[in-house]
C-alpha cells in the first residue's frame, strides 16, 4: 500500500475497475460511505453539519455522504457549485439520492456549523480557484468547525500538493484506494490533516498493473534489502567507508558523516585528511581511523587498496578545482560515491561533468543529496528540470539527467533514481532544521552503500532512518545526537 498514485493513474485504475464490471456509481457510493463513517467516527449525538459539493465526482460523493449523514440523524445542508440539473454521470445520479434542498455555495458562511464536508474539488481541479469560490473557501478556513475532506482538500492539486490559487485546511482527509503524492509533498501535506485510505474496491492487482513509480518512503519498501550482520562475518564483509575531510578549520562535517557512517554499519570508517588536519581530526576521534590524503592524487592512490567500498565526498570539503578532481579520481576507481555539498557545488552549471563522474563509476553507485540552493546550481538550466511542476518530478528529472540517485531534501525529502523510481520521504520533524544535520544523512547514505545495499534503496533507507533518528530524540536536537539513535533506529527495523 506505499504506492502513490497520480489523479490519472487512480482515473485509470477506476476505468478498469468499471469496465471489469463494477459500475461507476458503486464506487463513489463506497467512496461516500467511507466519508460518512470518518464523519460519523468522531461524533456523540446529532451534528450540524454543512456539505460542499463541487461540480464533478468529487461533488457527487459529496451527495452520497448527505444522505448517509441526515440518515444517521444529523442535521446536514448541501451547498453545491451548481444546480443539480447541471450535473452529470454518476454525479447526477448520487445527486437525484439527496432528498433534501440544495443550497448555492457562493456566499456561504459557516455560522452554526459543527462539521464541513468539503466535496468541491478533488482529482480534476484544473485551474487556480478564482472568485466567488475562494470566499467559500477562506470561510471554510475561518470556521471553528471540524473540517473533513474528500479525496484531497479542496484547492490541493492531488499529483504535485501546490495550492491552486487559494486551498482548504483540513482537519481529515478521506482518500480512495491509494494515497497521491500531493498528500505528501508541501505545502499540501499541511493541509490535509490526517489522511485515511479508504478501500472502495479497486484490486491490488489492478493498481499493481499500472506500474505505478511513486512510493512513500516506509521500511516496506527496502527492510529486506538491509544489510545484516552474519555469524561468519567480520569487519571487512561490512565495507570500509572514507570520509574526506577540509582542512584545519573546517574538519566536523567529515567526522559528523563518518561517526554516521559507523553507525549506518560500515565495518570501517576511514576519515581522509589533509595532513595539517590530520592532529585535529585524529585528536576527535577514536573507533574511526585517520589517513592523510593531499588532495586528489593521493585519494587515488589510497583507493589502489580495493577494500575501501565508498566515499562521501563534500561536508565541508572546499568549493573548486582540487574537489571537483577528487570526485573524478573516486568514481575513476569504481567506488560508491555519495557527492554532498560542496563536491554538489563544485559541478555548478557542469551537468556534462557529473554526468561523467556517474558513467565513470559505474556500476558502482552515486548518490547526489541537495538541499534546494544546490540543487538549483546543479540542475537549474537542464532539460526536464525547469519544466517540472513538482518537487518530485524535479528530482525525477534531476535524476534522469545526472544518471545518479538524487536525494532532493527538505521536510519532504524526494529520492528519485535514473530509472523513474521515486519515493516521497514524511518521518523527518523540524528539529533537523540545524547546522550539520544534512553530513549525517550523507554518512548514513555512504554507511549503508559501503554495504553494498543497492544504491536506490539505500538512499531511501538512509533518508528514512535520518528522519527516524531525529524524531526519536526530539526537541533540542543537534546534528551529534543524530548517530547516537540509530541503534534504536535498528531495532525497530531489525526485529
Ligand atoms: N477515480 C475514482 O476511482 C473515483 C473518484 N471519485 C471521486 O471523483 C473525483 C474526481 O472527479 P472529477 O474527475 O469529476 O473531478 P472533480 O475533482 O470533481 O472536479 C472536476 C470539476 O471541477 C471543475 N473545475 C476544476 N477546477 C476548477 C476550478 N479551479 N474552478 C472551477 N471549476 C473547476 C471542472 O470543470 P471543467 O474544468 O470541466 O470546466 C469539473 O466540472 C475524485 O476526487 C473522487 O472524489 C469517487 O467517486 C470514487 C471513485
Ligand atoms: N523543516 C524541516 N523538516 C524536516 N527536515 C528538514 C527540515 N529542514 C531541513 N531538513 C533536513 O535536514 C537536513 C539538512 O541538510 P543540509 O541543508 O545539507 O544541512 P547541513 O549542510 O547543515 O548539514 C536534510 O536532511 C533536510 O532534509
Ligand atoms: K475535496
Amino acid at each position: 500500500m506505499l504506492e502513490l498514485m497520480t489523479c490519472a493513474e487512480m482515473a485509470a485504475a477506476d476505468g478498469r475497475t468499471i469496465a471489469g464490471g463494477t459500475p461507476g456509481i458503486v464506487l463513489m457510493e463506497r467512496a461516500g460511505q467511507a466519508v460518512a463513517e470518518r464523519v460519523l467516527a468522531g461524533v456523540a449525538g446529532p451534528q450540524r453539519i454543512a456539505v460542499l459539493c463541487g461540480p464533478g465526482n468529487n461533488g457527487g460523493d459529496g451527495f452520497v455522504v448527505a444522505r448517509l449523514l441526515a440518515a444517521a440523524g444529523h442535521d446536514v445542508a448541501v451547498h453545491a457549485l451548481v444546480p443539480p440539473d447541471r450535473l452529470t454521470g454518476d454525479a447526477a445520479e448520487a445527486a437525484r439520492g439527496w432528498q433534501g434542498e440544495v443550497l448555492p455555495l457562493a456566499g456561504w458562511r459557516a455560522d452554526g456549523v459543527d462539521i464541513i464536508v468539503d466535496a468541491i474539488f478533488g482529482a480534476g481541479l484544473a485551474r487556480d480557484i478564482a472568485a466567488p469560490l475562494d470566499a467559500v473557501i477562506a470561510a471554510v478556513n475561518a470556521a471553528s468547525a471540524q473540517v473533513v475532506a474528500v479525496d484531497v482538500p479542496s484547492g490541493i492539486d492531488g499529483d504535485t500538493g501546490t495550492v491552486r490559487g487559494c486551498a482548504v485546511r483540513a482537519d481529515e482527509t478521506v482518500t480512495f484506494a491509494r494515497r497521491k503524492p500531493g498528500h505528501l509533498l508541501l505545502p499540501g501535506r499541511e493541509h490535509c490533516g490526517r489522511v485515511h485510505v479508504a478501500d472502495i474496491g479497486i484490486a491490488d492487482a489492478t493498481v499493481a498493473a499500472l506500474d505505478v513509480r511513486t512510493a512513500a518512503n516506509a521500511p516496506g519498501l527496502w527492510r529486506d534489502k538491509l544489510p545484516r550482520p552474519d555469524a561468519a562475518g567480520h569487519k571487512y564483509k561490512r565495507g570500509h567507508l572514507v570520509v574526506a575531510s577540509g582542512g584545519p578549520a573546517r574538519t566536523g562535517a567529515a567526522r559528523l558523516a563518518a561517526r554516521a557512517g559507523l553507525r549506518a554499519g560500515a565495518g570501517l570508517v576511514t576519515v581522509a585528511s589533509p595532513p595539517a588536519a590530520v592532529a585535529i581530526n585524529a585528536g576527535h576521534l577514536t573507533a574511526i581511523m585517520v589517513r592523510a590524503v593531499d588532495g586528489a592524487e593521493q585519494l587515488a592512490d589510497l583507493l589502489t587498496d580495493a577494500r575501501f567500498s565508498a566515499l562521501v565526498l563534500g561536508p565541508a570539503l572546499g568549493i573548486g578545482e582540487e574537489t571537483r578532481r577528487m570526485v573524478e579520481v573516486a568514481a575513476a576507481a569504481r567506488r560508491h560515491l555519495v557527492l554532498d555539498a560542496d563536491a554538489l557545488t563544485s559541478f555548478s552549471n557542469n551537468l556534462a561533468g557529473l554526468w561523467q563522474v556517474v558513467t565513470s563509476a559505474a556500476p558502482a553507485g552515486v548518490v547526489l543529496t541537495p538541499h534546494e540552493g544546490e540543487f538549483a546550481r546543479l540542475f537549474g538550466e537542464a532539460g526536464g528540470v525547469a519544466q517540472a511542476r513538482s518537487k518530485l518530478e524535479r528530482a525525477r528529472a534531476a535524476a534522469a539527467a545526472s544518471g545518479a540517485v538524487v536525494v532532493l531534501k527538505g521536510p519532504d525529502t524526494v529520492i528519485a533514481a535514473p530509472d523513474g523510481r521515486a519515493a516521497i520521504n514524511e518521518n523527518a520533524p523540524p528539529w533537523l532544521a540545524t547546522a550539520g544535520t544534512g553530513d549525517v544523512l550523507a554518512g548514513i547514505i555512504g554507511g549503508l552503500m559501503a554495504q553494498e545495499m543497492p544504491t536506490f534503496v539505500a538512499a531511501c533507507a538512509g533518508v528514512w532512518m535520518h528522519g527516524a533518528a531525529a524524531a526519536a530524540f526530539g526537541p533540542g536536537l543537534i546534528a551529534e545526537d543524530l548517530p547516537e539513535m540509530l541503534p534504536q533506529v535498528w531495532r525497530t527495523l531489525l526485529d
